[in-house]
């Protein structure tokens, strides 16, 4: 579980968080919303470490990360995995040798070990018959499956995906969704997604926290985001054409 209270970042005389207090629980895909600029990355990049808040806390099961140096922290850092907006894949490497790079840098496993950890991840992601291919030569959603592989090789206990379907076609980003809410379950993993995708809302919003300039506007889950009337999150909802349909034939039943 991941809490987070009272966060507030800001840049300069701007102030980007505004003391946003939420909590993300294990086994749940977790989704941060919101229009663009309002501070969906700022926010995830505050949980990860990388910007040090100003004031507030986030506790990673209960131990207090944003309290600790860049050296204590690294305990905690070696329990997250991280998904990567397009994949992030090294171009070199082959699906295998990408999978073990965690493993090499966190560990001190041996080469056979690792690949043996490597396969039993690969084979988990359905990319059997791909441990020698380059990312060049596979797909799009192929790729999102090794960035996959490769954050849950450490066995994270955390996991981030930055927009992990950005770039894929409405079916395969609805299998690589399914894949993560799998995965989040079968290894009860607190998995935080940042996604600008409704249909991911649809599919796997289990808690959905939604970001408006830098303030927490509406938190819930994928059954109460359709039914809120709170404007803000009906105004960003309800933007699509599509969703508006959904609407339309919801109320007409
Ligand atoms: N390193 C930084 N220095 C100064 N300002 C920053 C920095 N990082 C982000 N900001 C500002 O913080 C605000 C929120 O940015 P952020 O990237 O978190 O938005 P976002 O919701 O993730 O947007 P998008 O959906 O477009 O990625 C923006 O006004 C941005 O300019």
């Amino acid at each position: 579980m991941i809490e987070v209270r009272e966060l507030r970042k800001g840049f300069g005389d701007v102030e980007v968080l505004k003391g946003l207090t939420t909590s993300f629980d294990k086994g749940k895909t977790n989704l941060i919303i919101g229009q663009s600029g309002s501070g969906k990355t700022v926010f995830i990049k505050s949980m990860l470490g990388l910007f040090r808040p100003d004031s507030g806390k986030i506790l990673y099961d209960g131990i207090c990360y944003s309290d600790l140096d860049f050296e204590e922290q690294r305990a905690i850092r070696e329990k997250i995995g991280m998904v990567f907006q397009g994949s992030a894949l090294f171009d070199s490497m082959t699906v295998e040798e990408n999978i073990m790079f965690p493993l090499q840098m966190f560990t001190k496993m041996k080469k056979t070990e690792m690949r043996e950890r490597a396969n039993v991840v690969i084979d988990r992601v359905n990319l059997e018959n791909a441990n020698h291919k380059l990312p060049s030569e596979i797909s799009g959603g192929m790729q999102k499956r090794v960035a996959i592989a490769r954050a849950i090789v450490n066995n994270p206990r955390y996991l981030f995906c930055d927009e992990p379907n950005s770039g894929l076609d409405p079916h395969t980003a609805t299998v690589i969704d399914n894949l993560i809410q799998e995965i989040t379950k079968e290894f009860n993993i607190t998995t935080i997604i940042n996604t600008h995708d409704m249909n991911s809302v649809m599919e796997i919003g289990e808690k959905i926290v939604f970001l408006k300039e830098g303030n927490l506007a509406w938190e819930g889950d994928k059954t109460q985001i359709f039914r809120t009337d709170n404007e803000e999150v009906t105004n960003f909802v309800y933007s699509s054409n599509l969703f508006k349909m959904v609407r339309k034939a919801q109320n007409a039943q």
